[in-house]
C-alpha cells in the first residue's frame, strides 16, 4: 500500500508530536523523514514529500503548489526563545551592520527584516549562514539569528557582552499579534490523486499532536537525556508554543503576509487554501 511521505522538523518544537507519532503509535502507515526546516521546504517543493512542515513563508512563495493542512501550525503568542537574534551591539545600533542568518529556517528572516525595517528602521546587510556562535559566526558578523535547538541552547545559556532579542516579543510589540512560524502542506497534486491517504495523514498528525500534547512531561523527561536541556527547561519552552491553527492564526498569517509584501519579500499575499479533509 503506498504510504504518504511525511516530513518531519527534528527541532524540540515538534516534540509533542515526534511523543505522539513514536510513543503513541500515530507514524503508523506513513514513511517519514525528519530534517530541519529549510531542508524540509526544499524536499516539498521538489516534490519530494507529499506533506510536511514547511516555514510559513514557503506556502506564499508556492501557494499554487500546496494545500494547508488544517488546525496544526506552530506558533507563539509572543516571545517563545527559539526565533533570537544574538548581537555584539544593541538592536538600535545595528544599521548598515552585517547580519547572519540561520541556514535552517526561512520565516524568521523575513520576520527578523520586517522588525528592523519597520521597528527599528534600520537598513542592515544580511547573509545567510550555517556557523554556529561556537563556530565563531559572530567573528565576522555583528549580530546572529538562530531559531530551534540553536537559539534555545544560546537563549538558556546567555553569555554577558552580548544582547539577545526574543524575535516573537518583537514581534508582538510590532504588530500585537501572533506570530505563525511553520504550517504544515500539501503537495496539490498528491492531494488530488490520493484524498484517503491526506485525510489518513491528517488523522495521524493532529492525533500525534493530541497524544503528545497530553503527554508533555514525560516526552521532555525522555528528551532530557538526549538533549544539552534539562526537562523543566523543555517543558517550559513547550509553553510558548501553541500548534492550532485557528482564525486568528490566519489573520496573524495574512498580516505577516501582507507586511512581507511591504517591504518586497513576497510578490503576492496568497488566499489560504485548505486540503479538503473531515474534521
Ligand atoms: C518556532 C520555531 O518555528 C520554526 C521556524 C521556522 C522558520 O523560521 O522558517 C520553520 C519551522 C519551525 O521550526 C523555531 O524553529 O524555533
Amino acid at each position: 500500500m503506498l504510504k504518504p511521505k511525511l516530513g518531519h522538523i527534528n527541532f524540540i518544537n515538534c516534540l509533542p508530536l515526534d511523543y505522539g507519532l513514536t510513543q503513541g503509535g500515530f507514524a503508523r502507515g506513513m514513511d517519514i523523514y525528519p530534517q530541519v526546516p529549510s531542508a524540509l521546504n526544499e524536499a516539498i517543493v521538489a516534490g519530494q514529500l507529499d506533506i510536511s512542515p514547511v516555514s510559513s513563508i514557503m506556502y506564499a512563495l508556492h501557494a499554487d503548489q500546496f494545500f494547508l493542512l488544517p488546525n496544526v501550525s506552530i506558533s507563539a503568542a509572543g516571545g517563545l526563545q527559539s526565533i533570537l537574534l544574538v548581537a555584539k551591539r544593541p538592536i538600535e545600533e545595528l544599521n548598515g551592520a552585517h547580519i547572519a542568518l540561520t541556514s535552517k529556517s526561512a520565516t524568521s528572516h523575513v520576520q527578523l527584516k520586517i522588525v528592523l525595517e519597520q521597528a527599528y528602521h534600520l537598513c542592515p546587510q544580511y547573509a545567510v549562514s550555517a556557523l554556529s556562535l561556537a563556530e565563531g559566526v559572530l567573528d565576522t558578523a555583528d549580530a546572529v539569528l538562530f531559531i530551534g535547538d540553536d537559539a534555545l541552547h544560546a537563549y538558556l545559556n546567555r553569555q554577558d557582552g552580548y544582547y539577545y532579542y526574543d524575535m516573537g516579543a518583537e514581534w508582538r510589540k510590532l504588530t500585537n499579534l501572533s506570530m505563525v512560524y511553520a504550517v504544515w502542506v500539501v503537495n496539490r497534486k498528491f492531494a488530488q490523486e490520493n484524498p484517503a491517504l491526506v485525510q489518513y495523514a491528517y488523522e495521524q498528525v493532529t492525533g500525534a499532536f493530541a497524544y503528545g500534547l497530553t503527554h508533555v512531561e514525560e516526552a521532555a523527561a525522555a528528551r532530557e537525556r538526549h538533549a544539552p536541556f534539562s526537562a523543566r527547561q523543555i517543558s517550559d519552552y513547550l509553553k510558548l508554543l501553541n500548534y492550532g491553527f485557528t482564525p486568528q492564526h490566519e489573520e496573524a498569517l495574512l498580516t505577516y503576509y501582507r507586511r512581507a509584501q511591504t517591504l518586497g519579500l513576497l510578490s503576492t499575499v496568497p488566499e489560504l487554501r485548505m486540503a479538503e479533509v473531515m474534521l
